[in-house]
């Protein structure tokens, strides 16, 4: 059996230089290599009690739609600005150039509610604290982020500190 590690296909200077992007698509196009994604990013909640799973646009929902599908738990998107039809809730957050926004539907999560994210990389941590700020000003409770890949080289944890964190796969580097 390959190690997951062996299904990411890494793409040195895209999309700028400097970058070397992670792509899942290696890992998605490979039905074992999505089964161990999958397998392995649940295995992380094992533990954990919650209510629903949160996830971003667009990469977050392929990882966390078959974990909330498993686990038959809801599944809330986040979406980028302006894509949700109904009242949203929205932050803006810094990305490595620029600002992004990204939204959630007000009634998306009840006050109290366990919240599970689950996206496929953390690079500076923006987006997550960013999703962290929108759950919990709905009175959401972040009991638990899982990603399938972790740039440590970027300290996105230093942006989480004093949540639960967690990553199958650890580069060292950005
Ligand atoms: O930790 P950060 O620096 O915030 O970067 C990580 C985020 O960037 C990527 O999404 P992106 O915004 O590129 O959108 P995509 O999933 O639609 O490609 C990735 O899927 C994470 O959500
Ligand atoms: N290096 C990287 N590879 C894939 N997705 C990313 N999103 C932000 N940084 C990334």
């Amino acid at each position: 059996m390959k190690a997951i590690e062996e299904y990411v296909r890494s793409i040195p200077d895209f999309p700028e230089p400097g970058i070397i992007f992670r792509d899942v698509t290696s890992i998605l196009q490979d039905a074992e290599g999505l089964h161990l994604a999958i397998d392995l990013m649940q295995e992380k909640l094992k533990d954990v009690e919650f209510d629903v799973v949160v996830g971003p646009e667009s990469r977050g929902f392929i990882f966390g739609v078959p974990i909330a599908y498993n686990l038959h738990k809801p599944f809330i998107p986040i979406r980028k600005k302006g894509k949700l039809p109904c009242e949203t809730v929205s932050v803006e957050y810094e990305l490595e150039y620029g600002t992004a926004t990204i939204e959630m539907h007000k009634d998306a999560i009840k006050p109290g509610q366990r919240v599970v994210i689950i996206d496929d990389l953390i690079a500076t941590g923006g987006t997550n604290e960013a999703m962290v700020k929108l759950i919990e000003g709905l009175g959401g409770k972040v009991v638990k982020t899982v990603f399938l890949m972790e740039l440590a080289g970027l300290n996105g944890r230093d942006r989480l500190e004093g949540y639960d964190v967690d990553a199958v796969i650890t580069y060292p580097g950005k």
